[in-house]
């Protein structure tokens, strides 16, 4: 994957598919020039590695369960990793695979965080529609994240009491 420079572009390799690539409508989340949605995925943080330029990296918010990784210059997110070893996806980065020239990454299969696209200044008025695109586009939209991943957070949290 690469950042949005036109030159000396940090590259960040990932050696294995991602999982649970959805649509973020978060505002935390790194979403390129216009859109609504960031499309992120998670991946093994073994399998993420700075191959190139990483001296232009810095994490937007140090205080985030998600430390964004992002380019100095042009902004872009090259990950996000956890460095919570008690947070429930402790171990998982978060990449947007569409940084990446490749293809084959397994595709977004739903949309989180719907409803705060409101928090980034989209008008209310327009969730209607925005909800009846994702739909169209075959991607259900849930205002946290999907079910399977809010399960997989509630078993961590009971298997820990
Ligand atoms: N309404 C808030 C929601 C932010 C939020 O909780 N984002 C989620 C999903 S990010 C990728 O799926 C999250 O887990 N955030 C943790 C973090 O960002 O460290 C808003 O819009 O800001
Ligand atoms: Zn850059
Ligand atoms: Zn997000």
């Amino acid at each position: 994957m690469q950042c949005q420079c036109s030159h000396h572009q940090v590259e960040v390799a990932v050696s294995a598919q991602v999982a649970h690539n959805h649509a973020c409508g978060c505002s935390k989340c790194w979403k390129p020039e216009g859109a609504l949605f960031a499309q992120i995925a998670v991946v093994d943080k073994n399998k993420v590695n700075v191959t190139a330029n990483g001296d232009k990296l810095q994490i937007v918010d140090e205080s985030a369960a998600i430390q964004r990784h992002a380019c100095k210059e042009c902004g872009t997110h090259m990950y996000g990793r956890i460095e919570n070893t008690g947070h429930p996806f402790y171990g998982l980065d978060f990449v947007h695979t569409e940084l990446s020239k490749q293809q084959g990454w397994s595709a977004p299969e739903f949309a989180a965080f719907v409803s705060s696209i409101i928090e980034s200044g989209t008008a209310p008025e327009a969730m209607e529609d925005v909800r009846a695109t994702l739909t169209d586009l075959g991607l259900t939209s849930y205002d946290c994240l999907s079910p399977v991943l809010m399960d997989i957070i509630s078993t961590h949290v009971a298997n820990n009491k």
